[in-house]
């Protein structure tokens, strides 16, 4: 068979930007990462959360001929996407296990006749190892209609990433059934373990392979760690910043007078705080209902159309829903522009999980606030809670890891919070941080709090041999 042929590749992307999109210009390096896709080659994308990944493959899919499948592990994401294309009158569909029924017939009569229609089909990663959907592909192939496959979070494939999936592992399934279907794979996280580890499960060869990492930094997100410890609740500290945030916005005259122009409301502060148990959505939420604040729970418990009206009416800041306490069943994929704060409130179970939670807020490239509460008990509870999943669960290793070098971010008084999640990364820069972290604002408070807020070790080390930190497991939605 002669190879797939790219005939559209020197369409002007400039005018598909524009013009589909409704975008001005490219971020940096989104024009080399497309001209690499349509230039026939596999890419590998590392980019920072609100980097503009989703459009490295969606442009190329308009402008090259036949079908693009993009595989993701998160179906409110595909929901999400699927409906801003269609919005713009872009062919696109998914397919996974909420698909209506007629939806579904529909999305596999268009693959049948071999020359699709849909310009982009969102499937699981399960259902590409369904017979019915891999048999649908071989047609649409033999007409030399598969265009590429886009694997989105592809960190997933791997055994060191945080969020692995086996059936992600399947996805080899495509390079060895369709050797001249380029494949571009995204992620926000992948360390270079993990990074190498994705290539070489797809099957992607480096001579045809262009790989784009780009730095983990976000300026505009400010990252602070708050010391806590279980004798003292820490709901008071947060609760004081938040009021006194709304205080300085109805007290600066011009602030003041620029948010009533928009038509903003003074406590529309929009923020996520992120909790590892179901019962502390409750609670917190209701508890800062009581003070006055706009706060919702959103987690794996509640019914599907009440998560969809929480989150709907957060994004589109509505009274009531400025803030959601949720557990991480509210991730990654949220695109929200305005969130300005992101909070942990407790140590998340992996450094992953946190880059890509914190990651929820500034997406308008505005200053936004990430802060994440540490103790030593908790640190000590989420050791016995992996020591549990790990009893059943795979890649042990991993997640112990991940988790330790989360707590040396927590206890580390002495670093730059941008240069130690870079590190982490792998990268080799130094990102210059404008005062936009705890140490860099003021090292000396920073250390004396980690003195005051923590408790010792000794303290903690003769709770831990009592067993008093082996709680923590009713409705916690940890490693699912
Ligand atoms: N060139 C551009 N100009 C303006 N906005 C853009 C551009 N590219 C992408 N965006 C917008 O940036 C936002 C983030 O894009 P996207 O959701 O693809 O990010 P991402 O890299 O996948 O982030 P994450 O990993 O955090 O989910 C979206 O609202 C998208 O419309």
């Amino acid at each position: 068979m002669p190879p797939l042929s790219r005939t559209n590749s020197c369409v002007d992307i400039d005018f598909t930007l524009r013009r589909k999109f409704k975008k001005t210009s490219f971020r940096p390096l989104q024009r080399e990462v497309i001209v690499a896709a349509l230039s026939g080659d596999d890419v590998f994308v590392q980019a920072a959360t609100s980097f503009g990944k989703s459009l490295c493959f969606q442009l190329p899919a308009l402008i090259d001929h036949g079908i693009t499948i993009v595989i993701s592990p998160l179906l409110s994401l595909m929901t999400d996407q699927v409906n801003a294309l269609r919005a713009a009158n872009i062919e696109a569909g998914t397919i996974n296990s909420h698909t209506p029924y007629p939806e579904r017939q529909r999305l596999f009569s268009d693959l049948a006749t071999g020359h699709p229609v849909t310009r982009l089909l969102y499937v699981t990663p399960e259902q590409c190892n369904a017979d019915s959907f891999r048999k649908h592909l071989r047609v649409v192939h033999e007409q030399r209609e598969l265009a590429r496959i886009a694997v989105d979070e592809a960190h997933c494939i791997s055994e060191w990433g945080h969020d692995f999936r086996p059936t992600f592992k399947e996805l080899r399934w495509f390079r060895d059934s369709f050797p001249d279907v380029p494949i571009i794979c995204l992620t926000a996280t992948a360390t270079p373990r993990v990074r190498q580890d994705v290539l070489t499960t797809l099957g992607l060869s480096e001579t045809k392979l262009k790989v784009f990492t780009m730095t983990t930094f976000r300026k505009n997100l400010h990252y602070e760690v708050r010391f806590k410890c279980d004798k003292e609740d820490h709901y008071g500290d947060f609760l004081g910043w938040l009021k006194r945030v709304h205080k300085r916005r109805a007290e600066d005259p011009a602030r003041r007078a620029e948010l009533e122009r928009n038509n903003e409301r003074l406590d529309n502060v929009s923020g996520i705080i992120y909790t590892l148990f179901r019962q502390d959505c409750e609670d917190l939420s209701a508890r800062l209902r009581a003070d006055g604040i706009g706060a919702r729970p959103y987690h794996a418990g509640l019914r599907n159309d009440e998560k969809n009206e929480t989150l709907r009416r957060w994004v589109d800041n509505e009274k009531g829903y400025d803030v959601i306490v949720a557990t991480t069943a509210f991730g990654m994929g949220i695109d929200k522009e305005n969130v300005r704060f992101v909070v942990h409130w407790q140590l998340p179970k992996s450094f992953e999980g946190f880059y890509q939670e914190a990651g929820r807020a500034g997406r308008d490239g505005k200053a936004s606030l990430c802060i994440m509460y540490y103790s030593r008990e908790d640190r000590d509870r989420a050791f016995t809670r992996l020591a549990k999943d790990g009893r059943s669960g795979s890649n042990l290793e991993a997640r112990v890891k991940t988790l330790q070098a989360l707590i040396e971010y927590c206890e580390d008084t002495d670093t730059c919070r941008h240069k130690l999640i870079c590190r982490y990364f792998g990268e080799k820069e130094i990102p210059a941080c404008d005062y936009a972290c705890d140490w860099h604002k003021d090292a000396k408070s920073l250390k004396r709090a980690k003195l005051n807020g923590l408790e010792s070790e000794e303290w903690v080390s003769t709770q831990r041999d009592m067993g008093r930190f082996d709680n923590g497991y009713e409705g916690y939605e940890g490693y699912d």
